[in-house]
């Protein structure tokens, strides 16, 4: 494991999680922890077993040897999975569900359980990184990993500050899902999560009891924020959506897009000082969560100049730093 000791953070076995990775000391938010690319690269979403055996027979003896290092969630119980796929999913999905059903509950690992145990998705396919394969989930995580095509790197940033010693977790799974939908796509890595989100949902005034309730929230409102035709009632979500990710500790960049949401449909309705103090949240969010080299970053940084330009004079002065001209000075540009 000596590749994955970096200044920042260390992998370490675990009693219970296998490998995971600890902060080596205390991180700030938006700090870049790794940069790396693929160990093995799917230029597929939808890859068959052959795809991914492929891609392995063309790397390299030693290559080879330190995938077959990496996690493997195969061994699963059969009857967790349905027994039946349903008669109109197409041929070619079919053998997809089927081999990865069974490469899921056989009971040794394959080249194709450890892909799906560790593949994070790229640009129009999914790639397996050594060291951020090592990276445990959490509901409530407390880094992001993003793909970037321009770089043909995965990176990961902290998303909130780290103490020394605390581990550093990613969400596998969309954190807008309510706890029935995680619990679902998490079993297909094999384990069942106890973060604060997914404890205690039982008990009263609990994090747990509270958290159930917000995520089916947030996944209602973001199921029908597209469709909703009013604008005040859209910027009423957008803002319930902030509170309840920012009650939720979830920062991710559902947050900053959230924050340009709000930001348009204010600026569409001709409040820009609102457009612009949401601009701001959602450039400095993207920024934390996926960095200044992002498009999502840089959108939000246009769109920010765009609103600050139809500010009227008095008020951009107000609106201080990170407004079209404060962006250069800060240096939030590259
Ligand atoms: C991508 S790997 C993460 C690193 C892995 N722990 C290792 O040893 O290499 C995914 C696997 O890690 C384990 N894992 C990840 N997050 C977990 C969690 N919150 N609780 C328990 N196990 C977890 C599961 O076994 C899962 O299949």
């Amino acid at each position: 494991m000596a590749a994955s000791q970096t200044s920042l953070f260390s992998v370490h076995l675990t009693p219970d999680r296998g490998y995971a990775v600890f902060a080596n000391a205390p991180i700030k938010k938006g700090t870049l922890l790794l940069s790396e690319t693929p160990l093995i690269r799917i230029h597929k979403t939808h890859y068959l077993n052959h795809d991914v055996v492929t891609a392995y027979n063309k790397l390299s003896p030693s290559r080879q040897q330190r995938y077959w290092t990496l996690a493997s969630a195969h061994g699963q119980d059969s009857s967790r999975y349905p027994d039946q796929i349903y008669f109109s999913v197409p041929e070619k999905e079919k053998k997809r569900i089927e081999e990865q059903h069974e490469a899921r509950t056989a009971g040794e690992k394959s080249i194709l359980s450890i892909f799906m145990t560790n593949a994070m998705e790229c640009d129009k396919g999914a790639a397996v990184f050594e060291v951020a394969a090592r990276f445990n989930h959490s509901c409530v995580p407390n880094a992001h990993f993003a793909w970037c095509e321009g770089l043909g790197r995965e990176m990961i940033f902290a998303i909130k500050d780290l103490g020394v010693g605390e581990e550093i977790t990613l969400s596998y799974c969309d954190p807008f899902y309510d706890i029935s939908m995680r619990r679902w796509e998490l079993q297909h890595y094999g384990f069942v999560c106890e973060c604060i989100a997914c404890t205690d949902i039982e008990t009263p005034g609990s994090f747990g009891q509270q958290s159930k309730d917000r995520r089916w929230r947030l996944r209602e409102i973001d199921d029908s924020f597209d469709v909703q035709p009013s604008a005040d009632m859209k910027l009423k979500m957008g803002i319930e959506m902030v509170s309840l990710m920012a009650r939720e500790g979830l920062c991710t960049p559902n947050l900053a897009h959230t924050y340009l949401q709000i930001a348009r449909i204010s600026a569409d309705k001709g409040d820009m000082h609102t457009a612009v103090k949401a601009a701001k949240h959602a450039l400095e969010n993207y920024l934390i969560c996926l960095g200044k080299d992002s498009e999502k970053t840089k959108n939000a940084e246009k769109s920010l100049r765009a609103f600050t330009k139809q500010l009227p004079e008095e008020k951009v002065k107000a609106a201080g730093p990170g407004t079209a001209s404060g962006v250069m000075k800060n240096g939030v540009k590259a």
